[in-house]
């Protein structure tokens, strides 16, 4: 394991931010740290870092016992949602900045950062200015910063966060293949459900200073350990009392054992997809069912008609038996 995380809390007078945090992150791995706004994400980000201590617990790196080893000497690497360049520096010179402070030869600098540039693709911007870069490339800019010093760890904290949809993902994936590449064990922060389940090895589930799961991105979406980790990670209803994820719901335009009849009360389509809102005969909140466009349209349904649900068997996935189809 490169990182060991053992009883580590931390407070904030009397607020409890992390508490009794016990993890181990994976040599080689991307780990993500998931969880909503306040969780504490950033704060174990931090104390992993040496940007801040834990009042109890303890931290490993590499085999370090790095509790109280200040962050200059943990060999980390980390990148932030705004990234502090050197205004004044070219992103050749930002990129070298790690280099020249740990005393290497100027031969041994510029190749390395020759290297770290065309790992982020950013050859042909290495005499540019860091405002002559678009907001992705200045972040790939501190990829290869903090990588230059060939980190035991690379710490991200939301590192595409204040980009917009499209160019995070490109980052994303772009972020995933680099780390294909190179391979140096990786720790990062979102609050984003598909970021993580996209790019994550492991995920670790963080809300209110706690670890509600650890596993990879199919076991969390597979075997959600709390009704808190499944709403998390993605969109949930209520059917016959349980909460389910909308597209896993049998819809039927005649009767079937044990399902809940109701009406179709609204029904939107969005590219592909359909979305149905059906509100039960018996009352109450209307459900939510996902479909494709394909098979809303063979199966008939639409606004007004009566239609039955139930959870369709995780054997079947989301695909209802032939024998059920009206
Ligand atoms: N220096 C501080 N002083 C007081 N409270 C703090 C401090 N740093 C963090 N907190 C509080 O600790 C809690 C956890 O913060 P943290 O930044 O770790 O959450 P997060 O999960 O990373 O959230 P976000 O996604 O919004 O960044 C928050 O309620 C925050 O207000």
């Amino acid at each position: 394991m490169s990182i060991e995380i053992a009883g580590v809390s931390r407070r904030f007078g009397d607020f409890v931010a992390l508490e009794d945090i016990n993890l181990s992150v994976p040599t080689g791995q991307l780990t993500a740290l998931l969880g909503p706004s306040g969780g504490g994400k950033s704060t174990l980000l931090r104390i992993i870092a040496g940007l801040e201590n834990a009042d109890s617990g303890t931290v490993e790196i590499e085999g370090t016992d790095a509790t109280r080893l200040p962050a200059r000497k943990r060999n980390v690497g980390f990148v932030f949602q705004h990234y502090a360049a050197f205004k004044h520096m070219t992103v050749a010179r930002n990129v070298a900045f790690g280099l020249e402070i740990r005393k290497q030869s100027k031969k041994q600098v510029e190749e390395r950062v020759r290297e770290m540039l065309r790992l982020v693709h950013l050859e042909q911007f290495a005499d540019r200015y860091p405002a002559q870069l678009s907001g992705g490339q200045r972040q790939r800019m501190a990829l290869a910063r903090a990588l230059a010093i060939e980190p035991s760890v690379l710490l991200l904290d939301e590192p595409f966060g204040a980009l917009d949809a499209k160019v995070r993902k490109e980052l994303r994936d772009w972020l995933r293949r680099l780390h294909d590449d190179v391979h140096v064990t990786t720790v990062f922060v979102t609050h984003d459900q598909e970021e993580a389940l996209e790019v994550a090895d492991q995920i670790v589930v963080i809300n209110q200073g706690r670890i509600e799961q650890i596993g990879t991105p199919d076991e969390l979406y597979d075997q959600p350990a709390s009704d808190f980790v499944l709403s998390f990670l993605g969109p949930v209803t209520t059917l016959g009392g349980r909460l389910v994820r909308p597209h896993d719901i049998e819809v039927t335009t005649a009767p079937v054992p044990d399902a809940v009849p109701g009406t179709v009360t609204r029904w939107t389509r969005i590219g592909y997809e359909v979305r149905l809102e059906v509100t039960p005969v018996a009352g109450g909140e209307p459900i939510l069912v996902q479909l494709t466009r394909t098979e809303a349209l063979h199966r008939g349904l639409g606004e007004g008609i009566g239609v039955w649900l139930r959870e369709s068997s995780p054997v079947n996935g989301s695909a209802a038996p032939a024998a059920v189809l009206a």
